[in-house]
């Protein structure tokens, strides 16, 4: 059995003096070890859960443990054995990009020389030696974003909690970074990694734990959560443009149906309803459908599949 190193204990949150409800009755625990996705919508409630797990806010209610003591009476432990890169703006600004991963080395207890030796590294790594005099401030945002994710590498600690660690990067660099997570995985580093980029987590992550308005609708191995809509197929339709509600309203009779963008719908059905659907699509002259495509659900399809029950039964429907 793979150790537990957070345990979350039926945590909530308000914001507003209880108007707005950020987390609502959460419980989790991570196993070391293991890369743990959490995914929902904006403001499902994801950072504030991870400002819980560093230590930066109280939750109203519950506890969070570290190792089986609760987070906020052990922050400093907290900060040298976790590491955090955040969506926000970065502290180190003016400091030069070499400068920042030494300092981050530095801070997480390295000699000098091995932390300017991992700085190099990294830089390498990142193919972003050439910008190692230059300041954070003066850099673009993609590139900020590498160096932000170059300052949670360095020091190598045990957990990394990354909070939409490929947000702005191009489709190289989103590459590169989802494969240095996955290889200080492999070297021991549990990670806790939210995103709402689900198509891209699913390479990386052993379990999935997903959030909405603040509720933990599941969590479970990516495996397992694909078992729930084993049962089913799924349509991906192009509609004809401005004609994406009128295909919706044509198609959601025959599963579950969620709109993906602004002229693609995507369909989940029973396996057995398939070849009726696909008559459906080819022999009905009026609908607006210019593509369709069918294949075996994924993590995605899961995600809007558990979402949408918990809607369904949230509206009592
Ligand atoms: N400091 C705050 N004061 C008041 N409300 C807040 C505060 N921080 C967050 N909220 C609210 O709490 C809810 C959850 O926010 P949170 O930032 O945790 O969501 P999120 O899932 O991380 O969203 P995103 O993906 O957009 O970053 C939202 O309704 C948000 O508006």
């Amino acid at each position: 059995m793979a150790r537990i190193i957070y345990e979350i204990d039926h945590v909530s949150q308000l914001y507003k003096r209880g108007k707005v409800k950020a987390n609502v009755d959460i419980t989790l625990q991570v196993q070391e070890g293991e890369i743990l996705g959490v995914l929902g919508p904006n403001g499902a409630g994801k950072s504030t859960l991870i400002k819980q797990m560093i230590g930066h806010l109280q939750p109203t209610e519950g506890k969070v443990s570290f190792y089986g003591t609760d987070v906020v009476q052990q922050t400093r432990r907290v900060a040298q054995q976790v590491a955090y890169y955040s969506q926000e703006p970065h502290v180190l600004a003016s400091l030069k990009v070499q400068e920042a991963l030494v300092f981050t080395g530095r801070l997480r207890g390295m000699a000098k020389l091995e932390a300017e030796c991992q700085a190099e590294e990294l830089l390498e790594m990142m193919g972003m030696t050439e910008l190692r005099r230059k300041q954070l401030k003066h850099l673009s945002g993609g590139q900020r974003r590498m160096i932000g994710i170059g300052t949670v590498m360095i020091g190598s600690l045990p957990v990394m909690i990354l909070d939409e660690p490929t947000n702005e990067l191009d489709p190289a660099n989103r590459r590169l970074v989802w494969n240095l997570i996955k290889e200080r995985n492999l070297q021991g580093a549990t990670v806790i990694l939210v995103t709402h980029n689900v198509l891209e987590a699913e390479q990386v992550v052993d379990r999935v734990a997903v959030i909405n308005h603040g509720r933990l609708l599941a969590i479970d191995a990516v495996a397992k959560l694909k078992q729930k809509v084993d049962q089913r197929l799924k349509f991906e339709l192009i509609t004809e443009f401005g004609r994406r509600e009128e295909a919706a309203a044509a198609m959601r009779q025959w599963g579950h149906l969620h709109i993906n963008g602004e002229n693609r719908l995507i369909l989940l059905v029973d396996k057995e309803s398939a070849s009726q659907v696909l008559d459906y699509i080819v022999h009905f002259p009026e609908l607006p459908i210019e593509e369709y495509a069918v294949k075996p659900p994924s993590l995605e399809d899961v995600y809007f599949h558990i979402d949408g029950q918990a809607e369904r039964e949230a509206s009592g429907a």
